[in-house]
């Protein structure tokens, strides 16, 4: 049962590309520094440290490879490239894809997201007031109402809204044509999009989570776009807490450095790294405490499980909505936990985690046993 569907006491959040249904965007907000989403306060710090071009933007060589191919075929017919679509989980850099997209080719980048449009009116008025080989960023396009979809479907393969005049039986669309765009959409969720929508675009990048020395780079630049010298040690320790996620990796800088300025002697070095994230409590495996708090339940009152959503949420004093949408994904993800028919286990490298003996049932009972 790969696709996680039918898992005891799961209620709607059924596994999809690992992540389950309603993540992170439908997720609560929570105060914790290893959480992958941003607030519109966190993403006005995070525009100075966007890549601003393709050479600049760190990891993803497959995606970059492409898109530099497309970009620089659509550069040489002097025409716009065809749609296209990104996906992956948040704070991998969709949206400074986007914006390089549109330095590369030199345009603008409109901005707007499938929850801003409420009503398809809306979306026309922003595809009617799209210039010539503009760039339009859409942003969770999955979660585009119905109507703005299909006339969107229209606007990529045509070039054209249809515009409604009146009501009822006497209402009439009058067509307007635009001029050539491309739209850039974004979604950490491109199973929910319909198939019309997603063949619309002509080609779809797919970012996953980068790596240690990845995250490395991302955090030096950072760092000197922040005018401080990071030691590498120090940017090794960050990044082994970061969770694949450059998002992660600037806050966790950002912390650092607030550390290094009020309590040490300025210095981003290891120590500094170690102790500002022992006062934040992101360990070093990137887990934050209501991460610890669920392994120590199902370790040390469970028994290891498994244990039901309900329950082990009741356990560490949290809605199981919370359990399931912002401390499980990366669990699993991990290798940590695992999710069975019969509930939630940990699995061997929880109890390492926790310093614990591994008992002999874990592991054996692992994913959909
Ligand atoms: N490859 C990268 N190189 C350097 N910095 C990066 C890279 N990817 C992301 N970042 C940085 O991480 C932060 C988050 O990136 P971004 O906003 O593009 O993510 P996103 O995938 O659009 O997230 P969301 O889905 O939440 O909108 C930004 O500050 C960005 O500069």
């Amino acid at each position: 049962m790969a696709d996680g569907r039918g898992l005891a006491d799961d209620g709607p959040g059924a596994l999809e590309d690992g992540l389950p249904r309603g993540l992170l965007d439908d997720a609560p907000a929570a105060p914790s520094l290893v959480r992958p989403g941003a607030d519109d306060l966190e993403r006005a710090a995070e525009a100075a440290l966007r890549p601003r071009r393709l050479d600049e933007f760190v990891g993803q060589r497959v995606v970059r490879d492409q898109l530099s191919l497309v970009l620089q075929a659509a550069r040489q017919r002097d025409r716009a490239p065809d749609h296209v679509l990104l996906s992956g989980p948040p704070g991998l850099g969709k949206t400074t894809l986007a914006m390089i997209i549109a330095a590369e080719l030199g345009t603008s980048l409109r901005i707007t997201s499938g929850p801003a449009i409420q009503h398809a009116g809306d979306l026309a008025a922003v595809l009617s007031s799209l210039e010539e080989g503009e760039v339009l960023f859409l942003d969770e396009i999955h979660r585009l109402a119905r109507p703005a979809e299909e006339l969107l479907y229209v606007a990529m393969e045509d070039f054209r809204v249809d515009v409604v005049v009146g009501k009822g039986a006497g209402a009439s669309a009058i067509p307007l044509a635009l001029p050539p765009f491309t739209v850039v959409g974004a979604t950490t969720r491109a199973g929910l999009l319909p198939a019309p929508l997603r063949d619309r675009f002509g080609f779809t990048g797919h970012l996953d989570f980068y790596d240690a020395g990845e995250l490395e780079q991302v955090l030096t630049r950072s760092a000197g776009l922040l005018g401080v010298v990071l030691a590498p040690e120090a940017a090794a320790e960050i990044a082994g807490r970061s969770r694949g996620t450059p998002r992660i990796a600037n806050r966790l800088l950002r912390r650092v450095r607030d550390w290094a300025e009020v309590r040490g002697d300025g210095s981003l070095d290891l120590a500094a790294a170690r102790a500002a994230l022992a006062v934040f409590e992101v360990d070093e495996r990137g887990l934050d405490r209501l991460d610890r708090s669920v392994l120590e339940a199902l370790c040390l009152r469970f028994g290891g499980g498994p244990v039901g959503l309900t329950t082990l949420a009741v356990a560490v004093g949290e809605e199981p909505e919370t359990v399931e949408t912002v401390a499980e994904p990366f669990l699993v993800r991990e290798g940590l936990v695992g999710r069975t028919p019969r509930g939630r286990v940990a699995l061997a490298p929880a109890w390492t985690h926790l310093g614990l003996p591994v008992p002999p049932s874990a592991g054996g009972d692992t994913l959909f046993g």
